[in-house]
């Protein structure tokens, strides 16, 4: 409570003085990168970013909200010689409309930028994947850099390239893989973050539990208040760093996805029509996936793949998630929006299913009434 009272009114104020940093590289040939984890970065943001700086246009790209606390992080890069514009989009999932890329493109233009012009997104998910997605079209892909302020960007958005813009019919079904430069973590951020967002956020740490890592999983069983409440630096810094490790891991061996990289997705199908339906109003994105994880959790054990026990822990830890009710809507509505989810190939959809806890699998089996069955269990 102190820390972020303090934080809060000083955005340069680093609540750690323990250092808990690590780096974690995304081994992809000539597109590696580097993942630092290092509280206290933003302090020395200008000396991070000194290597790729030669003089040219940075744009920030940013929401009110973030800039309003942080704008000192991008002063101290102007004080240190960085010729920065900042540019803001809106504060929700509403800025990841075609509409905000074409409105950050045209200010690129007026403010200069040219191919060696660097983009530097600093927000959650919205901001690096409308920002990744900027930066792979604008003047065909200029560099850029993701330095995530949400729990959700650090453990999950801000590694492995997917960039995206939503359309109605679907999320992020217009983008590209374009990997960042680097991606700078202080979770320092974290300390202005707001309650709902971080319960969010952790919907993709546990993803991580269930398809990969039952230790993971663990810790949410038995330290799920302290993860919550952020309190713990180590804990902390434990769940950033093995997010971190496994999304690199798993962006290292299948970049564009065509195997490992889909279990991913775990609880995103069903949660992406969720958002889509609610036209990416009222829900966040890691609470749809929690209600996603939630029927997918079902699905597996209908299937007789995940054991009673696995499924009552897997239930037991996502009921603990403050979620708000889900806004109606008919089994039929969310099948149409699946039918043109980026998994379905040749009219199969491939469905990320768990045959125990820590191991996801990508099935072609799952039928409608499966999921039918899945959203009345938890609706
Ligand atoms: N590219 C990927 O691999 C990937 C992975 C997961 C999610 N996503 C996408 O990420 C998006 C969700 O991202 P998110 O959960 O980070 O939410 P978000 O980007 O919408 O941010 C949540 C809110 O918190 C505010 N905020 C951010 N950092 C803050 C801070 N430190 N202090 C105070 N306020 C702060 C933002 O302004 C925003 O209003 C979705 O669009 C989702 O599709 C992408
Ligand atoms: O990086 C990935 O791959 C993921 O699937 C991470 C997801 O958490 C993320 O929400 C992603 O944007 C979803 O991918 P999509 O291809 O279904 O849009
Ligand atoms: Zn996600």
């Amino acid at each position: 409570m102190l820390r972020s009272a303090i934080a809060a009114h000083d955005p340069l104020y680093s609540m750690n003085s323990v250092k808990l940093n690590h780096s974690v590289p995304v081994e992809l040939g000539e597109q590696s990168y580097q993942i630092h984890v290092d509280f206290g970065l933003k302090n020395h943001l200008a000396d991070h970013l000194a290597p790729w700086n030669q003089g040219q246009q940075w744009v920030v790209l940013t929401q009110q909200a973030i800039f309003d606390i942080y704008q000192p992080v991008v002063n101290q890069l102007k004080s240190a010689g960085f010729r920065i514009e900042t540019i803001i989009v809106p504060g929700d999932e509403s800025a990841k409309h075609i509409q905000h890329a074409e409105s950050v493109w045209s200010q690129m233009v007026a403010m200069g930028c040219d191919r060696s012009s660097i983009l530097l997104a600093l927000g959650g998910g919205v901001v690096g994947d409308l920002g990744g997605f900027v930066a792979a079209t604008y003047m065909r892909g200029i560099p850029f850099i993701q330095v995530p302020t949400t729990l959700l960007a650090m453990v999950d958005s801000a590694i492995g390239g997917k960039t995206a813009v939503n359309l109605t019919a679907g999320k992020n079904l217009v983008g590209a893989i374009y990997q960042p430069k680097a991606v700078l973590i202080d979770p320092d951020f974290l300390a202005t973050l707001p309650r709902r967002n971080v319960i969010s956020s952790l919907a993709e740490a546990v993803k991580y539990g269930f398809i990969r890592d039952s230790s993971i999983f663990d810790t949410f069983e038995t330290r799920f208040d302290d993860l919550v409440s952020l309190n713990d630096e180590a804990l902390l810094s434990e769940i950033i760093a093995k997010s971190c490790r496994i999304k690199a891991q798993i962006v290292s061996n299948d970049q564009f996805e065509n195997g490992e990289r889909r279990l991913l997705n775990y609880g995103h199908t069903i949660g992406h029509a969720f958002e889509t339906l609610q036209a990416y109003q009222g829900l966040y994105h890691g609470e749809a996936v929690l209600y996603g994880m939630k029927c997918a959790g079902f699905i597996s054990h209908k299937q007789g793949l995940l054991s009673d026990l696995e499924y009552q822990r897997a239930k037991a830890v996502l009921d603990r998630f403050e979620l708000p009710a889900l806004a109606e809507v008919t089994a039929d509505q969310v099948l149409g929006v699946v039918a043109h989810d980026k998994k379905m190939i040749n009219g199969k959809l491939n469905f990320i299913l768990l045959d125990r806890i820590g191991n996801g699998l990508v099935s072609t089996d799952v039928s409608e009434d499966d999921i039918r069955q899945s959203l009345s269990a938890v609706q």
